[in-house]
């Protein structure tokens, strides 16, 4: 296997950035063969007394260097000719030089070095070696890693017409269509402005009683758990959460998927793994010939999408009955009390479109608001329970301003260190960790030239754990977020902080999902303890469009204020710590283990 290999420059020469990056904790990431490769790599300190980066600064381009002794001895001549000649090739070993100096970093290497882990972990490696902006290649492939805030911005508001959303609408294509995340052009312009105005201030605020109702809805699987002494895999719990409310806002349908499965909801998980699949693949298995009849994944998502289009057919049918018998009269902020979906909205606002345009609409925003919200309750509850000091905070915010009643929108105002508590856990855990974009154009970074046509990855998660933006970038520090400061953003940090992405192609739905998370998080944080069991397995993180544990998060699950156990780890809230003190019989229920583990994916690829 090839080891990778650094045939250009780096602009790492930050010591600070190197040291600080090795010095950071990790979160649960376990050291696995390419991380063993990199620390083995000589560090870039000694690469540079090697003189491995030295050259093109210090003796130009290697042609330059070449043809050097060829000039000298030309410019000597006392024939005219001669000396013509030695000026033509000063002048070609000056721009040999420029372009030399201008050749961006590559790390090259082979596929296998990357697979078997998420993606944005060798990326983050790959980052400390090659600096800001580095192409990586594997033979044919070949992708350009930006790690840069001022570089992000460049691709996502400034230069954001040079850019298409490239391989993302080819893996997407089966699911999504010409739906707003995957669309360019044209057809992104005309779906955006008609589905922007359904996300409205009055639709977001009605939606948070329909938060609440989902997240109340779910205690009873939370108790029926804690009555059989069971434990609960927290990520699953969130993605039947996030799948019933997403289900509502969007198409007004109710998944109910806390409490039961069906058909439907087994539909929706197999589009959405073999989604991620597609997004982790090394080659397009899904376009050989044949491929829907004789790869048995392939049949089964076809399968999956016929139940779940003839599902969208009928939503649509119904709602377009109902706005017809309508009396109201549409207005800018129209809102139906029967029901107040985005697909009542786009249709009864006259939104003249196909019925596949629409599916495809639907799909993007159930698959886009829905393992995201998830991922992000998964990886806070996480990190609450690694920090119980923080989720004594967020409980004695929660105790003050919502009692014992659901979250109004009025509360989720006041919820300012829960929703800093939520921003914070998005910075370390960005979801999707990697943004993609195609370049229709050459575009310059300070002086490296991306071509037309490259792929670029945008590592969100580089830029959320870099020290030359944050300090102590790998600690969980709500306090960084001023609670008197507004709602930190793309704008607010710079392009530093890029969870809702940012730009013209920023998330439409990022209002909607933070006061989502802030009712869900509080809601069960008020009602219930998380406790990780002592041999519960550890949670290491995958990805697929977002980053997953690899085996669940694993929690006992109590009703607030009930004597806790001994010798349980992590009891999340330190009130529960202190009770946990008195009691012994409680270990007997910590071994009592069902792991629910979700299934782990390969490497990420993201949206
Ligand atoms: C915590 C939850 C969420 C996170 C972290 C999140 C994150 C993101 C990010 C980073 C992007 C930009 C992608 C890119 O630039 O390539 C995006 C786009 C998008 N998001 Fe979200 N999202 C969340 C929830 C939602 C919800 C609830 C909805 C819909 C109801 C939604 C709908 C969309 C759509 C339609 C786009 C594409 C916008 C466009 O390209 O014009 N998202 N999201």
């Amino acid at each position: 296997m090839n080891s990778l290999k650094c045939y250009n420059r780096t602009h790492v020469t930050s010591d600070r950035l190197h040291r600080n990056i090795n010095q950071a904790p990790r979160h649960d990431i376990s050291p696995r063969l390419l991380s063993q490769k990199i620390n083995a790599t000589p560090s870039l300190e000694e690469r540079m007394k090697n003189g491995e980066f030295g050259e093109v600064d210090s003796k130009g381009s290697t042609k330059e260097q070449l043809t050097r002794p060829f000039r000298k001895f030309l410019a000597n001549d006392p024939v005219g000719i001669g000396r013509y000649l030695a000026l033509q090739l000063a002048i070609a070993g000056r721009q040999w030089a420029s372009h030399a100096a201008k050749r961006m970093p590559v790390a090259t290497g082979d596929i296998r070095e990357i697979i078997g882990q998420p993606v944005f972990i060798p990326l983050e490696q790959l980052y400390r070696v090659y600096g800001k902006i580095f192409r990586l290649s594997f033979g044919p492939k070949n992708f350009i890693i930006i790690s840069d805030p001022a570089y992000a911005k460049q691709i996502l508001l400034t230069n954001a017409d040079k850019y298409s959303k490239g391989l993302l609408s080819e893996i997407l294509d089966f699911v999504m269509g010409t739906g707003l995340i995957p669309a360019d052009g044209e057809i992104w312009k005309v779906r955006r402005r008609a589905i922007v105005p359904a996300m409205h201030k009055k639709y977001v605020a009605n939606m948070v009683g329909m938060f609440a109702a989902c997240t109340r809805h779910g205690y009873s699987t939370l108790d029926k758990a804690i009555e059989k002494g069971e434990t609960v895999d927290m990520e699953n719990y969130f993605s039947r959460l996030a799948l019933d409310i997403i289900g509502k806002a969007v198409f007004n349908y109710d998944f109910d998927s806390l409490t039961h499965d069906d058909p439907i909801i087994q539909a929706v998980y197999t589009v959405l793994r073999e989604a991620e699949h597609r997004s982790t693949a090394p080659i397009s298995y899904w376009n050989l010939p044949g491929a829907t009849f004789l790869i048995p994944r392939q049949r089964r998502c076809m399968e999956a999408l016929v139940v779940i289009n003839n599902k969208l057919d009928n939503l649509i049918a119904k709602c377009k009955q109902l706005v017809e018998e309508e009396e109201a009269e549409f207005e800018e902020e129209f809102l139906s009390e029967e029901d107040p979906s985005i697909l009542h909205f786009l249709l009864a606002s006259g939104d003249q479109i196909s019925s596949k345009q629409l599916r495809d609409d639907l799909m993007t925003m159930l698959v886009a608001g829905h393992e995201t919200t998830a991922a992000v309750l998964t990886w806070t509850l996480h990190l609450l329970s690694q920090h119980p000091d923080i989720a004594d905070r967020l409980r004695a915010e929660v105790d003050r301003v919502i009692g014992d009643r659901d979250v109004t929108l009025d509360d989720v105002k006041e919820l300012k260190f829960t929703t800093r508590v939520i921003n914070e856990s998005m910075r370390l855990y960005p979801q999707p960790p990697v943004l993609i974009r195609r370049a229709l154009e050459d575009d310059t970074f300070d002086k490296f030239v991306v071509e037309k046509g490259a792929d670029l990855f945008i590592s969100v998660w580089n830029i959320h754990h870099s020290p030359t933006s944050w300090e102590n970038p790998e600690q969980f520090i709500p306090d960084r977020f001023s609670l008197e400061a507004p709602i930190p953003n793309e704008v607010t940090e710079s392009f530093a902080y890029l969870p809702f992405g940012g730009g013209r192609r920023k998330c439409i739905g990022d209002q909607f999902a933070l006061f989502e998370s802030v009712v869900g998080l509080s809601m069960l944080m008020r009602q219930f303890e998380f406790v990780r069991p002592v041999n519960a397995p550890p949670v290491g993180m995958t990805t697929g469009a977002t980053i997953h544990t690899t085996n669940g998060l694993i929690m006992e699950v109590r009703r607030r204020n009930v004597v806790p156990s001994q010798g349980l780890m992590c009891p999340i809230g330190r009130d529960y710590a202190v009770a946990a003190a008195g009691s012994k019989q409680e270990l007997l229920v910590s071994a009592v283990v069902p792991a629910v583990a979700t299934a782990a994916h390969a490497l990420g690829g993201p949206f």
